[in-house]
């Protein structure tokens, strides 16, 4: 369980939010919204321990991140707004590349059978700087079918995706979300979950 108690975040002259509460438990999916500079990156960044609150606290399983470290990144899989995505590298180099940073070492045939599964059959080989926008962002979620972690944390990992793959990724989350897993994810076009419990969260 990720349990965040009086959150405060404090960039430059800004206090972007404070007395933030939530606990995302085995199971649920929790959608942060709220308008564009409200916050939303800079908390899933707390959330993700690459930067500390200015105040409060946050705890995976009762104990602060702060302590648990690499512990703590070894359970969990960010994916960023930006996807990440190198564009000299082929979408399988990008996939297999990404995986191993996260310590979840893959090879070309799981590679390849991933980014089949998310709709890239044919292009595995082809530079990412040649792929759309939405092919892009398909390379960088494709991790999510190869990661093992229990806690997901996305950014806009709907930015640029058609309908169909908006679904699969639905199935993706859905599926994380049946086997006890947690997903904490902005968006600002929200999708329905047919078997999860959704919370929301929202900056203001
Ligand atoms: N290091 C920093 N120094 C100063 N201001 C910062 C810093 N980091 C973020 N900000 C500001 O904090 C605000 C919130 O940024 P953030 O990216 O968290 O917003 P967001 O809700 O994710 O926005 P969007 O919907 O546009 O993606 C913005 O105004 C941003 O410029």
């Amino acid at each position: 369980m990720l349990t965040a108690r009086n959150l405060e975040c404090i960039r430059g002259e800004h206090k972007l939010f404070s007395n933030i509460f939530f606990s995302v438990n085995p199971g649920e999916l929790m959608f942060v919204g709220g308008p564009n500079g409200s916050g939303k990156t800079s908390l899933l960044r707390l959330l993700c321990g690459l930067s500390s609150p200015d105040s409060g606290e946050i705890l995976w399983n009762g104990m602060d991140i702060r302590d648990l470290d690499g512990d703590y990144r070894g359970m969990m899989t960010y994916l960023g707004h930006l996807g990440g995505i190198k564009d000299d590298l082929t979408a399988l180099e990008n996939l297999r590349i990404s995986c191993a940073l996260a310590d979840c070492e893959i090879d070309e045939n799981q590679a390849a059978d991933a980014l089949g599964q998310i709709g890239l059959a044919g292009r595995e080989m082809l530079p990412a700087k040649v792929l759309s926008q939405g092919q892009r962002r398909r390379v960088a979620l494709a991790r999510l079918l190869v990661v093992q972690t229990r806690l997901w944390i996305l950014d806009e990992p709907l930015t640029a995706l058609d309908t169909a793959a908006v679904k699969l990724i639905k199935e993706i989350l859905e599926h994380n979300l049946s086997k006890g897993g947690m997903v904490i994810m902005t968006t600002h076009q929200e999708i329905v979950m047919t078997a999860a419990a959704v919370h929301h969260l929202t900056l203001s």
